[in-house]
């Protein structure tokens, strides 16, 4: 919608038939983006082997679907994909730019990512994001042209790594914010969850490879911000009903929308602990999140670990 908002052409797949007939004939899409009223230039169709000859495409699956989806109709894609989804696939462990090279190995890969909660930008409410391109600047001067708009700026950014682990961190920190909410902890517990919760997210980055730099900006400390303060977040809002005490499974089984930070949680916790990267939040929303601790087990073995320096290393 933001790019069709100019009257520019935009093909979107659908992939339930329901939901590409209805943006056609109601410019509306009631499921997923209910308040927001569709450009006449956008065409939408649940079919996708079409999109393989596209020059660029925005590939925004759930992360755990985005290897099936780019591995069927768009194995031979060789475009620009430009990679929207935050998360870290289940199984694998693999972030989405190593999980498309495998499946779609010709496709140019670039990951964009940063504070950018679809109801806004739909509305186009001012938004920046970082926009990391493999294929370093001319890839960059390709895709910003096309992407940027008066009220959404793309910032340049080399390090995909970085790009990608900001956004699937961040999802699972806003599930541990929620809960700090709906307990009513108060302010300066979530201020705390929030920079203890960078500390985890810039350990992890920097023993993946990511630069420090990459994880203080739009698509790390930006998104996380965003992400840990408003119940626009389905992650912020999925850690407020856990704090009433409604297990993870009953919450996840009711939702058609995704809450990321669910299933990256668990791997994320796996590949830092095979790292021997420390993410004692992570952790904690991993075990509320399995059912092992309550609520109240969870925010009391938080405050108990040991006192320490703020700078701690892995
Ligand atoms: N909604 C937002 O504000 C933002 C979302 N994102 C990211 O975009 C990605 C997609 O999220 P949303 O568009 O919000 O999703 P959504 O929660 O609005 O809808 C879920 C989507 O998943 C699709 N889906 C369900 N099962 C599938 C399958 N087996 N294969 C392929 N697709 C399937 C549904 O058709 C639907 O389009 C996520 O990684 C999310 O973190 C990134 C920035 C902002
Ligand atoms: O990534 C997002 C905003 O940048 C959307 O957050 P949620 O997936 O938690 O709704």
């Amino acid at each position: 919608q933001m790019l069709a908002a100019d009257g520019a052409p935009v093909s979107l797949w659908a992939r339930e038939e329901e939901v590409a007939n209805a943006i056609n004939t109601t410019r509306r899409n009631a499921v997923y983006l209910p308040d927001a009223e569709l450009s006449p230039s956008i065409v939408a169709t649940s079919e996708l082997a079409a999109f393989a000859g596209y020059d660029t495409l925005l590939i925004v699956t759930p992360a755990q679907h985005l290897g099936s989806v780019m591995g069927g109709a768009l194995a031979d894609f060789a475009g620009d994909a430009v990679l929207c989804a935050k998360g870290i696939e289940a199984g694998s462990g693999r972030l989405m730019a190593e999980v498309a090279h495998d499946v779609a190995p010709k496709a140019q890969l670039a990951v964009l990512s940063g504070p950018t909660f679809a109801h806004e930008v739909a509305e186009g409410l001012p938004t920046a994001v970082t926009l990391a391109c493999k294929r370093g600047d001319a890839q960059w001067q390709r895709l910003s042209a096309q992407i940027a708009r008066p009220s959404f700026r793309p910032y340049y950014s080399d390090d995909i790594v970085g790009a990608e682990i900001g956004g699937a961190v961040k999802n699972v920190l806003a599930i541990a914010c929620g809960v700090v909410d709906g307990l009513a902890l108060g302010q300066n517990a979530r201020a705390a969850t929030i920079a203890r919760g960078y500390a985890e997210m810039l350990r992890f980055g920097l023993a993946r490879g990511a630069q420090a730099e990459t994880l203080s900006g739009l698509c790390g400390l930006g998104d996380l911000v965003l992400t840990c303060s408003s119940t626009s977040s389905r992650n912020f809002s999925l850690g407020r009903a856990l704090a009433k005490g409604t297990p993870a499974s009953e919450l996840m089984a009711s939702r058609r929308t995704v809450a990321e930070g669910a299933f990256t949680a668990p791997v994320l916790k796996a590949l830092a602990d095979d790292m021997g990267v420390a993410m004692p939040i992570t952790d904690a929303v991993c075990g509320l999140l399995a059912g092992k601790v309550s609520v109240t087990d969870m925010v009391r073995d938080i405050l108990a670990r040991p006192l320490r320096t703020e700078m701690e290393t892995p």
